[in-house]
């Protein structure tokens, strides 16, 4: 009991001491409770006071408040008067903003109506004369085409030309070809009749005494009649070089400059009135004629005629034809054959029939060289072997142009200088060699005519360039002839030169003006020259002025001393002519009256020359 009494005790102690402790508990309670309540009182006192404030401020912002939308609406009417104001300036101001705006815009207008008049119409020139431009243009260009056109048929012809050459000498090859198989066959044959008679030597050695005389007999008969042969060959050899001593001393006595006249046919009807010419000779020698010339005026009033007549070494008149023409220079040709050097011109107006006379297809320049060929052959039993050499070259302008390697091999001259034809003269061997310019070995007529025929085409290529060219420049042909004899030893040299001159005109009367007086210039300058050497060589003038112009300078050693000249002056019939006719007769009539020394053939004896 003691022991629970103890226990109940200790818990009513532990109780009282909670009891304590939440009473405490209880009293800090109630302080804070208090100190709230005192908190809240002053909290309340603090609200009051600001609700207070918040009223007052209220009513002081709703004062501001009217008495600032009272201002706002004073304000508002003003801005409105304003506005008004300013909208009605405006509207002025705009007003006569506008009708100034309509002022200058209408000025604008006409400005730029007026520009717009001037600018059409000088629109309008400017297409006129592009049209007018483009109408020469067209014209250039049409032109233009036709000579490419004419270039092409050229080039054309020329492809055919040389598809024929190829042809041609396809046909050689196998005539060559055959002739070989013909001539193993002919060695076979040979051989087998060596055989033969290697067997009837056989024989006959091992015959009687006889048949061994009888062949002796026969040896020596053989031995005479070779000797005969060989005499007959010396005799034809000897028979030869005084045929061509006799040949040249008759060329040298007819004179070593010759000069010949030719009258040309017309041509067609439309050519003209013929002038009045007449060949008073013609069934005898055939070396006059009589031109009567232009109506002239004496100082009383009287009109007449004159008829002047010219005296040549012949005249061919309008009905001779080029076979009987080339009779007469084929002397000449021989003795380019003999060693000489020869030089055929052709002198006259254009017009006058110098390429029908020299370059024609049965005109001088195929007949001599076919008659080279002809002659060739029939020395070859004379022991003479020939080679023929040829360039073409023409003379424009004062400038050497090589016709064998013009714009047709695709190579043009003028724009290469190192393609510049330059003259050299070899003053010990009195030779003339053109550097630069493309030289032709000729061994057949075949070759002669393909080079003529790509010399012409060369030419007419030019022509089209440079108005009618061919008949403003000079042409020159030149053949080189080199023979040996095997059996003499002999060796010559000579040169055939045929030119075709350029038209002879003179230059007041055919009226020339820019390239075409330069031209004109150029050709009367150049034939004067050619008549000043002419004469300096008849009066045997110390100084020969060659280098006055190109042409005497190239043919220096073809006219003069070493050569033989002859020149043809063309003439037209033509009324029209009659004056140019009359200048080149009184020129060919000077030309005439000169008398040049004796020609010399460069003939040697093969070992004293050296090759060039
Ligand atoms: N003997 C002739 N027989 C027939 N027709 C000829 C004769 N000579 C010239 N003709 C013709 O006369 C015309 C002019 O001749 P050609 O062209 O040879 O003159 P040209 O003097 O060489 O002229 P260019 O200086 O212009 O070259 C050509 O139509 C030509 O065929």
């Amino acid at each position: 009991m003691k022991n629970v009494m103890n226990e109940s005790l200790v818990d009513r102690r532990s109780l009282e001491e909670v009891v304590e402790r939440t009473t405490l508990r209880v009293n800090d309670l109630q302080r804070q409770k208090d100190m709230l309540e005192e908190k809240n009182a002053a909290s309340q006192m603090l609200l009051d006071s600001l609700r207070q404030q918040l009223q007052s401020t209220t009513m002081a912002l709703e004062n501001e408040q009217r008495k600032q939308v009272s201002k706002l609406d004073d304000r508002d009417r003003e801005h409105r008067c304003m506005l008004d104001d300013m909208h009605k300036k405006f509207e002025a101001e705009l007003e006569c903003r506008q009708r100034d705006h309509n002022d200058a815009l209408d000025t604008l207008r006409r400005q730029f109506k007026a520009e717009q008049d001037e600018e059409t119409s000088r629109s309008r020139r400017e297409l006129e004369e592009l049209h007018m431009n483009l109408g020469l243009e067209r014209q250039e260009l049409q032109l233009e085409i036709q000579a490419k056109v004419k270039d092409l048929q050229q080039l054309h012809s020329t492809i055919e030309a040389k598809q024929s050459d190829l042809d041609r000498e396809r046909c050689t090859k196998i005539a060559l070809e055959e002739k070989l198989e013909k001539a193993s066959i002919t060695a076979l044959e040979l051989g087998k009749k060596v055989h033969t008679l290697q067997a009837q030597v056989d024989f006959f050695q091992s015959d009687s005494k006889q048949q061994i005389d009888r062949f002796s007999a026969m040896e020596t008969r053989m031995q005479q009649a070779m000797k005969i042969a060989d005499a007959a060959r010396q005799k034809l050899i000897k028979e030869e070089t005084e045929r061509r001593i006799l040949f040249n001393k008759y060329q040298e006595l007819k004179g070593n400059i010759r000069v010949m006249c030719r009258v040309r046919p017309t041509v067609g009807i439309t050519e003209g009135d013929d002038a009045t010419i007449a060949f008073p000779d013609e069934k005898t020698s055939s070396s006059q004629i009589d031109v009567t010339g232009p109506e002239e005026k004496s100082s009383l009033g009287v009109t007449s005629r004159k008829t002047t007549p010219f005296e040549f070494d012949r005249v061919f008149g309008p009905r001779v034809d080029n076979e009987e023409v080339f009779g007469e220079i084929s002397q000449l040709v021989q003795s380019a054959l003999d060693g000489y050097n020869v030089c055929i011109f052709c002198y006259g107006q254009t017009g006058s029939g110098k390429t029908y006379t020299m370059s024609s297809d049965d005109g001088m320049i195929p007949r001599a060289t076919h008659m080279i060929y002809d002659n060739i052959k029939r020395l070859e039993e004379k022991s003479w072997t020939y080679t023929m050499e040829g360039s073409f070259v023409e003379v424009y302008n004062e400038e050497l142009h090589d016709l064998l390697s013009g714009p047709k091999c695709g190579s043009l001259k003028e724009s290469d200088p190192k393609k510049k034809l330059e003259i050299r003269h070899d003053e010990l061997r009195k030779t003339t060699t053109v550097v630069n310019c493309k030289t032709a070995r000729l061994d057949s007529t075949e070759e002669v005519e393909s080079m003529l025929r790509l010399a012409q085409s060369n030419r007419s290529v030019a022509a089209t360039k440079a108005n009618e060219r061919s008949s403003r420049s000079h042409s020159i042909f030149i053949l080189k002839l080199v023979g040996e004899n095997a059996a003499t030893g002999e060796r010559c040299q000579g040169t055939l030169n045929l030119v075709d001159l350029a038209g002879s005109e003179r230059l007041k009367h055919s009226g020339a003006e820019g390239d075409r007086k330069k031209e004109t210039q150029n050709i009367n300058k150049s034939l004067a020259c050619l008549g000043d050497v002419i004469e300096a060589l008849g009066r045997g003038a110390p100084h020969i002025p060659y280098r006055n112009s190109k042409l005497t300078h190239l043919l220096q050693y073809s006219l003069g001393g070493n050569s033989k000249t002859l020149m043809f002056v063309m003439v037209s019939p033509l009324e029209t002519h009659l004056k140019e006719t009359l200048t080149s007769l009184r020129f060919a009539t000077k030309v005439h009256n000169t008398h040049i020394g004796t020609a010399k053939s460069s003939k040697k004896v093969k070992d004293r020359v050296s090759d060039a």
